[in-house]
């Protein structure tokens, strides 16, 4: 059986703003991301782990971040394409996993949206997507509260 396993990381800082997106769902929260598109940093993590499955480059080599045509632009853009590429390459996503980290805000309420959200978008079945959270038990970066890293893993089977 062909599979390929794919790991995606990425960072986006704080800025002015009352709410972040991740994984597709806008939470509540004293600032928000800064990024040239939504800067939904669990998306961009999991569209990576995809793009590295497929030895595709990575998201930035897709979209270049400055390219004015994807200011402010909804992640989802991009996770297709990395699903799209997959399907023309002869692969389906298997799963999933996403793991959050920052001290605020608590992803916990939100994750069953966001994996719904993610189900939607990829196609997955939700008992094949994760999205978990962890603090960074106040050090570093994010533990200072000075933005959110997301980490994403993703299987793909010949399709
Ligand atoms: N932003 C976050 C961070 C953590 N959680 C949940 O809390 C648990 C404990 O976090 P530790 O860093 O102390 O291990 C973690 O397992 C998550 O369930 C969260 O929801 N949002
Ligand atoms: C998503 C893109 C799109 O321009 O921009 P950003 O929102 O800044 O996100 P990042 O993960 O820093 O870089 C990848 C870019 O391709």
């Amino acid at each position: 059986m062909d599979i390929r396993l794919g790991n995606g990381f990425d960072v986006h800082r704080f800025g002015r703003g009352d709410c972040v997106v991740l994984c597709g769902i806008e939470v509540p929260h004293d600032q928000g991301l800064v990024g040239h598109s939504d800067a939904d940093v669990g998306m961009h993590a999991l569209t990576d782990a995809i793009y590295g499955a497929l030895a595709r480059g990575d998201i930035g080599q897709h979209f270049p971040p400055g390219d004015a045509q994807w200011k402010g632009a909804a992640s989802d853009i991009f996770l297709r394409h990395a699903v799209d590429l997959a399907a023309e390459m002869g692969f389906a996503l298997n799963n999933a996993d996403i793991t959050l980290i920052c001290e605020q805000p608590k992803i916990g309420p939100h994750a069953p949206a966001m994996r719904s959200r993610l189900s939607e978008i990829t196609g997955l079945d939700i008992d094949r997507v994760s999205v978990k959270a962890t603090t960074s038990e106040r050090l570093g970066f994010t533990g200072r509260g000075e933005g959110i890293a997301a980490i994403a893993t993703a299987t793909l089977v010949a399709a």
